[in-house]
């Protein structure tokens, strides 16, 4: 059996008293995709971010490329999110004074392994290749979301991490970057966790994962 690049364990995640999900497990191995859906605040954001190591949770376990993640200071958590991991955040979080192609370059400059000519090949996969020396406040909502997503492939990270990816493209564009992330899965052995509404980016995807209070199933 593969290793997972990411494993989940009896997750649960709860603010004060109020539990926003419990008993959340799976598997996601690599070249395999999956969508995520459920109920707008049943904690999708929040579990894709429990899988960065980006929030803490109350119960349970996460394990990326096999590290468990508990087991893990800020800073080592910190080194692996940059070396294994790409996240297309839901609001962007692309940096306002860099321009396009430095924005995209961050990754790589992280792992001191700058690569102009790599830069320069997403841009061009989503559709800004001319659009490097722009600056974020020059660009469309969509726009955006493909420097966003651009920048989370151009390391060729083991786990892909997407929140809405599609949310702000229309209908050509998102099935454009849909087929991008999914490349990267069939052509790199990368994971790929979307986050999603749309029942088209989720049927996309090999494996449909719904989320409730009670936990996660398969359908
Ligand atoms: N700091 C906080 N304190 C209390 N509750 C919070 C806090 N942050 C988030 N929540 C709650 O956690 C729940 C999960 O939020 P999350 O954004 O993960 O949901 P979601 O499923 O991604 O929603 P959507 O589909 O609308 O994006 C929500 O009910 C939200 O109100």
């Amino acid at each position: 059996m593969a290793e997972a690049v990411v494993e989940v364990e009896g997750l649960a995640k709860r603010y004060g008293a109020s539990t926003v999900f419990e008993g959340v497990s799976l598997r996601v191995k690599p070249g395999e995709s999956v969508a995520i859906v459920g109920e707008s605040g049943v904690g999708k954001s929040t579990l894709l971010n429990c899988l960065a190591g980006l929030d803490t949770w109350d119960a349970g376990e996460v394990r990326l490329c096999g590290h468990p993640l508990s087991a893990l200071d800020d800073n080592a958590r910190a080194l692996l999110r940059r070396d294994r991991v790409g996240f297309v955040f839901q609001a962007f979080h692309v940096l306002p004074h860099l321009d396009v192609a430095q924005n995209v370059a961050l990754p790589l400059l992280l792992q001191q392994r700058p690569d102009d000519t790599r830069v320069a090949e997403v841009l061009c996969a989503v559709g800004l290749g001319d659009l490097g020396a722009r600056l974020p406040q020059q660009l469309s909502g969509g726009q955006l979301q493909r420097v966003a997503i651009a920048r989370a492939l151009v390391h060729r990270p083991a786990l892909i991490l997407a929140d809405e990816p599609t949310g702000n493209l229309d209908p050509h564009t998102a099935e454009q970057v849909l087929s991008l992330l999914l490349a990267q899965t069939q052509q790199h052995g990368a994971a790929l966790v979307l986050v999603t509404h749309s029942d088209h980016a989720a049927a996309r995807t090999q494996r449909l994962l719904r989320l409730s209070a009670n936990g996660i199933t398969e359908h």
